[in-house]
């Protein structure tokens, strides 16, 4: 396959997996998430996935989901690169919003961490 095309499936380095569906002609994608995080003990299931992605040799790509079982969202901006093993990695920064009651508590509402995504095999 052509190094870094998004499509297919990627894991992060938490375990969750990314399956990234369809791509359009603009560059617009869906695709699936299912986390291997979650808050609460509940029912793993997949949470939906859109995105964009800039075409090239090492592309840029932006992404979001919306958290199917909790009140909060991610949002992820990164590039592809290929590793000193000719591998594919995403490198991203993530921003975890979670809804919060009141405007006073809007400070707490956004985390923000790095990710990197590898092909699954
Ligand atoms: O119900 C929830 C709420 C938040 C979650 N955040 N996951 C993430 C946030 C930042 C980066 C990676 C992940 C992940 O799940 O891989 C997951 C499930």
């Amino acid at each position: 396959t052509q190094q870094c095309n998004i499509q297919g499936q990627w894991r992060n380095n938490l375990g969750s997996n990314m399956t990234i569906q369809s791509v359009s002609d603009n560059g617009a994608f869906a695709g699936v998430y299912l986390t291997a995080v979650s808050s609460v003990n509940t029912k793993i299931v997949e949470s939906p996935l859109t995105g964009f992605w800039k075409k090239s040799k090492q592309p840029m790509i932006g992404f979001a989901v919306k958290w199917a079982f909790s009140d909060s969202l991610t949002v992820w901006a990164g590039q592809c690169f290929l590793n000193e093993n000719n591998e594919e990695v995403l490198h991203t920064t993530w921003l975890l919003r979670s809804k919060q009651k009141a405007l006073q508590d809007n400070w707490k509402a956004t985390r923000i961490g790095v990710d990197t995504f590898t092909r699954l095999k």
